[in-house]
């Protein structure tokens, strides 16, 4: 079934995983699953909240991984109910930590699954230490590559600019 996709929503209750997701790599993919396994047993809606453009190719330029029609049609495969689009530009990054947790607040999420390096708001000042003031949060173990360590779409961007498509590959999944 198609997720409704949206740029912002209010719902009266949620489970959300948050993050960027550009290429929706294996790591991602765990975080996105833990979300939808926890909507399916507390039989709530799963939300992925993202941003297009990603942080990362926004301010410092990187290489898009995934088109935001590739990442969604990614996202969908995994079974989630609804998809946040946040538009990533200046007026949006100039937000702080507190405005983003209000934005969470209308979502009512049950609970909010994000990897461990979960940064968010004006200057990445917002952490998961801040989130738990406010929210129940589920922190997802960081899903390895063979040499130990996470998989990232940094180290995809740059084993792909390498000519490493295997690898590359074998990480996005
Ligand atoms: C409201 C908001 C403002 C942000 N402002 C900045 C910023 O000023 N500088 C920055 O490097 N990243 C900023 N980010 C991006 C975050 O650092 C981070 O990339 C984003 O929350 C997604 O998390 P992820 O990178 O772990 O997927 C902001 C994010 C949000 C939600
Ligand atoms: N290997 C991983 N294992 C588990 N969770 C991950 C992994 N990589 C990222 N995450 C989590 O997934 C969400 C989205 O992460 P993000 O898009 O920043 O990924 P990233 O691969 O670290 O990207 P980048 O290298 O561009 O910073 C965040 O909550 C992050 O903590």
């Amino acid at each position: 079934m198609k997720a409704h996709v949206y740029t912002s929503v209010e719902m009266p209750c949620s489970i959300i995983a948050i993050g960027a997701f550009d290429g929706v790599h294996k790591g991602h993919q765990e975080v996105i699953k833990q979300a939808v396994q926890r909507s399916k047993k507390r039989k709530v809606p799963s939300v992925v909240y993202t941003f297009d453009p990603p942080p990362l190719v926004f301010f410092q330029g990187a290489r898009m991984l995934t088109s935001i029609e590739e990442k969604l049609e990614k996202i969908e495969k995994l079974g989630v109910d609804h998809v946040v689009v946040a538009r990533f530009d200046h007026l949006f990054a100039k937000r702080n930590a507190y405005r983003f947790i209000d934005t969470l607040r209308k979502l009512n999420p049950a609970e909010i699954i994000v990897g461990e390096d979960f940064r968010f708001g004006k200057d990445r000042l917002g952490d998961i230490a801040l989130l738990e003031k406010y929210f129940r949060i589920q922190v997802t173990m960081p899903v390895c590559c063979s040499n130990g360590n996470p998989i990232s779409s940094t180290r995809i961007r740059q084993l792909i600019s390498e000519g490493e498509t295997t690898l590359s590959n074998a990480f996005l999944g």
